[in-house]
């Protein structure tokens, strides 16, 4: 498609709930002339000179994380991440501002260009902002809303990919609800929460005898989710062993508890989720590529809250109308929505809930809420009866994790393998609950 110099790509939405994108690619000259390119979708892209942002320029003038393109409904913005030299767009310096195809953006010694690179796609979007309990405006979550309305009544198997509180869960839940298989049970399944040792006999179940201490035969969770769902948890920590045995399950539909002799034949839908880069694991070895395809018949990315900014007023109205009494977003103090808006969350919409709650315990706690500054002593048990049942029990159980894990680390001088030993979990789970808790790694 020829490019014409100068105009502006959108986003655009149809009435019949279709969207238009272009396509399109971010070009980056760099100061001896070297080129780098990346195809610029509905995720935004962080260009900087850290290794960890999308597109990495080696420019000594360009700061770590430098500046962030995104293909939004207003145009192509390019936005500036607080870099040390700017970011100009001719000779303006710019914070934030539309960035037309073909023109130039200045970062360090850099030239930045946005190119048409073929024609544009169509993505079907739901026309509802919710599916389950999972509520989102933005144009990523209707997309993926479109996308399981289609894949939930069928049989398939769906795996979720997506940082930890993004809500992959209540996809998983949504997803067993909206399918002819709702009045199943749906079991959920931490392929990380076990020792090794024991995921095996947890997920097919066991004769009796199997090993010492299995005194009676026992069903496996397979079993267990007959005639319903069941959701295979951080499925990238299931053992490399273990991974040719649920294979072999999937594509029989027939499996064979530990230590008994006959397969038994099995009725239960497939849901894998994980937190972790999948693709990545297989490229390392530490996942197997054919169940990796077997699993991703359909593949959804469920994007960190900080890429959909625009879905947490509805997620916090609805945090809000789940409160007792119930609240609306009038209610809270001044400037603390755009504070939640402008909030990075690394732990996503759990995170945005938690907070959202202590905000309402604690007006007066302020931006303090948003650090996950613990509840004062004392305060917590009797302001918690002004929460849901549910949300104040995350609390607690939150506030004592984070108190033992800290204890149990210390115990063990920070050796996270001792640690789990004696928590009797795995050390997946264990780093899971330091990144959750934001504890820092190696003391
Ligand atoms: N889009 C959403 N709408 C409403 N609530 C949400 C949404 N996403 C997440 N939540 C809330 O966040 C909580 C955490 O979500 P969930 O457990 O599904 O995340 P997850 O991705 O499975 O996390 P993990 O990888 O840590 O298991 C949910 O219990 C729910 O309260």
């Amino acid at each position: 498609m020829p490019n014409s110099p100068n105009s502006h790509r959108t986003l655009t939405a149809s009435p019949e709930g279709a969207l238009e994108v272009p396509t399109l690619e971010v070009e980056v000259t760099l100061e001896g002339g070297a080129r780098v390119a990346a195809p610029l979708g509905l995720t935004p892209l962080v260009l900087g000179s850290s290794p960890s942002c999308d597109m990495v320029l080696s420019d000594a003038r360009v700061s770590r994380k430098h500046c962030e393109i995104a293909l939004t409904e207003r145009g192509v913005m390019l936005k500036d991440l607080g870099s040390k030299n700017g970011t100009q767009i001719g000779d303006v310096r710019v914070v934030e501002a539309q960035l037309a195809t073909g023109q130039v953006a200045t970062l360090g010694g850099s030239l930045l260009v946005v190119r048409e690179a073929g024609a544009p796609s169509i993505l079907p979007l739901s026309t509802s902002i919710r599916f389950g309990d999972v509520v989102g405006t933005s144009i990523p979550m209707r997309a993926l809303f479109a996308r399981l309305e289609r894949a939930a009544p069928t049989s398939e198997t769906i795996l979720l990919l997506g940082e930890s509180g993004t809500g992959k869960e209540l996809l998983a839940r949504g997803i067993h609800e909206a399918s002819p298989r709702k009045s199943g049970p749906f079991v959920v399944f931490d392929c990380g929460a076990l020792s090794p040792g024991l995921v095996e006999a947890e997920l097919f179940g066991h004769a009796k005898g199997a090993f010492t201490g299995a005194h009676a035969t026992r069903a496996g969770l397979l079993e267990q989710a007959e005639g319903g769902t069941l959701l295979l948890d951080e499925i990238g920590e299931l053992p490399l062993d273990l991974q040719p045995k649920l294979l072999r399950a999937l594509e029989s539909r027939q499996f064979r508890r530990l230590g008994s002799g006959g397969y038994k034949s099995f009725d239960a839908r497939v849901i894998a989720a994980t937190h972790r880069d999948l693709a990545r694991r297989v490229a390392d070895g530490s996942f197997r590529e054919d169940l990796y395809y077997r699993l991703a018949v359909v593949q959804v990315n469920v994007p960190p809250l900080r890429e959909r900014r625009e879905d947490i007023p509805l997620l916090v109205e609805r945090f809000l109308a789940g409160q007792s009494p119930r609240r609306t977003l009038g209610e809270l103090p001044p400037g603390a929505l755009e504070m939640l808006r402008s909030h990075h969350w690394p732990g996503n919409v759990r995170e945005l809930r938690n907070t959202v709650a202590r905000l309402v315990l604690f007006p007066d706690l302020g931006e303090q809420a948003i650090l996950r500054a613990p509840a004062r002593e004392g305060e917590a048990p009797h302001s918690l009866t002004r929460l849901p049942l549910r949300e104040a029990r995350e609390l607690v159980v939150e506030q004592f994790e984070r108190t033992y894990l800290t204890e149990q680390l210390r115990e063990h001088g920070g050796n996270v393998a001792q640690a789990a030993e004696t928590m009797g979990v795995s050390r997946q789970l264990v780093y899971r609950l330091m990144e959750r808790f934001g504890l820092p790694r190696g003391n």
